[in-house]
């Protein structure tokens, strides 16, 4: 049940929502669209679901042309942010919704709601009504509903969204799991890189309603196509011209290698288990630098001491498109 994406477009009065954005969606993948607010990602899977019309490219589900088809005929399961739940039926009857309007028989309802009760852990709490349940168990609920009539591609519209940090992360490991039983193609969006990396096998960066970079999550993180994909996946700080990852920073005392970069530790922070440490440069570029505690321990340096950077080797670095002008900072000339 692969989807493919070509060319589509999509504009609102003179607004570009989409600039001829194409993507293959492989069968049974988790596909994440990923991207800042207002990029594009709900208007793309809204346009997969039928929601909504491409002005111009081409949609196929599953091998079919699905450009011009209405959502009841493309086999979508949809769950948005806030489901709505029809308030005065219970959980069970809630899920069986769509098997009741296809006309299916009373015990294969009955069956067949009692599984994915099970699948979303749901079992004892069928009689209650949706406003009994909790926000991540009306989540499960709407999952529940929406794989329900077995659709052929389920789309999730930052489905965990309005919940809270923890009940996100216990629901995305549950999605994952999910996902590994029933293998239905799913595509969500969400903004939340950690919730991309953590639950896609792919991954689609999508910003100013352009594909940055489509990969898997370690593809994405280690070659990152460009500035903003490097800087959107996780925190950057510059060397020079070069962006990179504070932890792939290396500090010495002794004896720089050719291309160290020297400097002085300007502040040293402990951020839960890590050590962030702010290192000056010559040119007054303030470069921050993630250790462990045991490396910073290790390192034995403290605000003031003079240290030389390098970039690990194989880390990932990307030119900064425009050097940016460095942080201010007291000039060190001379004071090595
Ligand atoms: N029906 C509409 N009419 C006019 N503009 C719209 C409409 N729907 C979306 N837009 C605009 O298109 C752009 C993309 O919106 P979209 O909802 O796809 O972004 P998004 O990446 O999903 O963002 P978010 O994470 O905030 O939901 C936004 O600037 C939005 O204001």
């Amino acid at each position: 049940m692969s989807i493919e994406i070509a060319n589509v477009g999509k504009r609102f009065g003179g607004f570009v929502a989409l600039d001829d954005v194409s993507v293959s969606i492989p069968a049974g993948q988790l596909t994440a669209l990923l991207g800042p607010s207002g990029g594009g990602k709900s208007t793309l899977l809204r346009i997969i679901a039928g929601l909504e019309r491409a002005d111009t490219g081409r949609v196929e589900i599953d091998g079919v042309d699905a450009t011009g088809l209405p959502p009841q005929k493309r086999n979508v399961g949809f769950v948005f942010q806030h489901y709505a739940a029809f308030k005065h039926l219970s959980v069970r009857r809630n899920v069986a919704f769509g098997l009741e309007i296809r006309k299916r028989g009373r015990d294969e309802i009955r069956r067949r709601v009692d599984e994915l009760l099970a699948l979303v852990h749901l079992e004892q709490f069928a009689d209650r009504l949706p406003s009994q349940l909790s926000g991540g168990q009306r989540q499960r609920m709407a999952l529940a509903r929406a794989l329900a009539v077995e659709p052929t591609v389920l789309l999730l519209d930052e489905p965990f969204g309005a919940l809270d940090a923890k009940v996100r992360k216990e629901l995305r490991d549950w999605l994952r799991r999910l996902h590994d039983e029933v293998h239905v193609t799913t595509v969500f969006v969400t903004h939340d890189q950690e919730e991309a990396l953590e639950v896609a096998d792919e991954i689609v960066v999508i910003n100013e309603g352009r594909v940055e970079q489509i990969g898997s999550p370690d593809q994405l993180y280690d070659a990152p196509a460009n500035e903003f994909v490097m800087r959107f996946l996780g925190p950057v700080t510059q060397l020079g011209d070069q962006l990179v990852r504070p932890h792939d920073l290396q500090i010495r005392t002794g004896a720089a290698a050719p291309a160290a970069v020297a400097g002085r530790v300007s502040r040293v922070t402990r951020v839960g288990f890590e050590i962030r440490v702010d290192v000056t440069t010559e040119p007054g570029q303030v470069v921050a630098v993630t250790l462990t505690r045991n490396e910073f321990l290790a390192l034995g340096v403290d605000t003031g001491a003079a240290v030389w950077l390098t970039i690990a080797p194989g880390s990932p670095t990307t030119t900064a498109a425009a050097s940016r002008p460095v942080t201010a900072a007291p000039s060190l000339a001379g004071s090595r």
